[in-house]
């Protein structure tokens, strides 16, 4: 069982379409794979109760079926950091939920728990928990997603450093190239390498949907 946390440099960087494109890969080469949304803000209500379109993917792209709150234990209206819409609810997310959630899914038996973050690594949930907690208390896997763009290695760096600092290992990272006409590109992706030392899955351009994104990718160090 292997235990992987997407994240990225900022919050719309790429995370939930890359998580679906790694999901895609890894379940073409017949592994088992469940995603989890620990916590989304920005859901839609519905008759069955709030809906995020991250974890909505994550569910669909999962190879065992799962219901929604599975995939996704805490979940927010508004689009906003995670803690303040907790403090507007005045409630306080704690570990114990999303561990307990966690380990329903691995009792999956899956290949591979995918977990995406939100925001970015040190994402607060609470004025004494971080997102990152989470991946630290299970010693996941971290994959980090770079929307290479000016600024990008600064963030990178920093990502990276926080994630070591941490304890945990980057099994690989994404290159989400939004921008090909970007000045020095391929510079900037080289720069991305020595600054993150750690696998390149791939460099993905603007394309269609995360299954084409999927086609960019090589998970084998994922393995
Ligand atoms: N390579 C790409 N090609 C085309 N569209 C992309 C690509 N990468 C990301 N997008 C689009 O950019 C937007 C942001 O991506 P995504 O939702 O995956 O970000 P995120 O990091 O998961 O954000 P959040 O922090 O809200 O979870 C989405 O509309 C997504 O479909
Ligand atoms: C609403 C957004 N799409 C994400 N779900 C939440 C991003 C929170 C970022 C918090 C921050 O680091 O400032
Ligand atoms: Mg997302």
């Amino acid at each position: 069982m292997k235990k992987l946390f997407i994240t990225a440099t900022d919050t719309d960087a790429g995370k939930t379409f890359m998580a679906q494109a790694i999901m895609k890969e890894l379940a073409d080469r017949r592994h088992q794979v469940v995603g989890f949304k620990p916590v989304s803000a920005g859901c839609e209500q519905t008759e069955t109760g709030l809906r995020n379109e991250d974890a909505l993917a994550l569910q669909q792209q999962s190879t065992i079926e799962l219901d929604y709150k599975e995939v996704n234990p805490i979940a927010f209206a508004d689009p906003v950091a995670p803690h303040l819409a907790a403090q507007k609810q005045h409630c306080e997310i704690e570990l114990s939920a999303l561990t307990q959630a966690y380990d329903n899914l691995l009792a999956k038996n899956a290949d591979y728990v995918i977990t995406e973050g939100a925001g970015g690594w040190r994402l607060p949930l609470s004025h004494s928990l971080f997102l990152s907690d989470l991946a630290i208390q299970y010693q996941m896997g971290v994959v980090v997603v770079v929307p290479v763009r000016l600024g990008c290695l600064n963030h990178a760096r920093l990502t990276v450093e926080a994630v070591r600092h941490d304890g945990l290992s980057i099994v690989g990272w994404v290159a989400n190239v939004l921008d090909s006409d970007l000045p020095y590109l391929k510079e900037n992706i080289a720069s991305l390498q020595q600054l993150i030392d750690a696998p390149l899955l791939g460099a993905v351009p603007r394309v269609e949907d995360a299954a084409s994104a999927a086609r960019y990718l090589d998970v084998t160090p994922l393995f």
